[in-house]
């Protein structure tokens, strides 16, 4: 961990329009920062926000009102266009249903991020060979997310997100859609990937175990991250 702010939320507000009555408040002027390199995780009741927060720090959402800073640029005054790339570039998304593309082999998965950002084929085959090799997939690589475990599919999700190198790693409930033994192997290959290259990774959980191996836990209560 650095003392470099890498994430910078302020005063950040989201609600959600109910039928007939008032709208449902569920981030309420909430700001925290994460510095470069750390490990945090959020932790929270069923229903207080947690996979809202995530989508806005991922840009898949838009906050009623507040900013988010990521790497000093302000996710919310960027078009459509500047933040797809940004988004790619330095964000990388791990959900608990894996969501990977169930046409691709997991080696096609992983090189989809690199292709979108237009590298050189040739990097992208090293980047992606080096993933795979680091996931431990190298021989499962031609294979579709169908032929896979589960276990496997998250790995193929953590180096798909893994393989742009992106300034953060967000991780929804990473574990929860594997038994104990695999998401404690997948817990310890994530943990050890963003270690040893000095990521910032944020993960909601409710596993303890989990949240217990990040360098700070943070819990979100009434809306706000405390
Ligand atoms: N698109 C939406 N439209 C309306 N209400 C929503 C929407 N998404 C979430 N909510 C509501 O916002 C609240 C927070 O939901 P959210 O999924 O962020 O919570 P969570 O902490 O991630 O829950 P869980 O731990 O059960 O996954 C819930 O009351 C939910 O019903």
């Amino acid at each position: 961990m650095t003392n470099i702010p890498i994430l910078s939320v302020s005063r950040l507000e989201k609600s959600y329009p109910q039928a007939g009555t008032a709208p449902l408040k569920v981030i309420s002027n909430t700001g925290f920062t994460i510095f470069s390199g750390e490990t945090i995780a959020i932790t929270g009741q069923s229903g207080s926000g947690k996979s809202t927060l995530m989508a806005l720090l991922a840009g898949l959402d838009t906050p009623d009102s507040g900013t988010i800073l990521l790497k000093e640029q302000n996710l919310n005054r960027m078009n459509q266009d500047q933040l797809a790339r940004f988004r790619a570039k330095q964000i990388g998304v791990i959900f608990q249903q894996f969501h990977l593309m169930p046409h691709l082999t997991a080696m096609e998965n992983i090189m989809l991020p690199l292709e979108i950002l237009k590298y050189h084929p040739k990097k992208i085959h090293t980047r992606t060979r080096r993933v795979l090799e680091q996931v431990g997939l190298t021989r499962r690589r031609d294979h579709l997310p169908a032929q896979l475990s589960g276990g496997e599919c998250q790995r193929v999700a953590i180096a798909r997100a893994l393989v742009v190198k992106p300034a953060l790693l967000l991780a929804d409930e990473p574990t929860g859609n594997l038994d104990n033994n695999t998401g404690e192997q997948v817990a310890d290959l994530l943990f050890d990937l963003v270690t040893s290259s000095g990521m910032t990774l944020i993960v909601v959980t409710h596993n303890m175990d989990l949240a217990h191996r990040c360098q700070r836990c943070l819990e979100l209560k009434k809306g706000k991250l405390q």
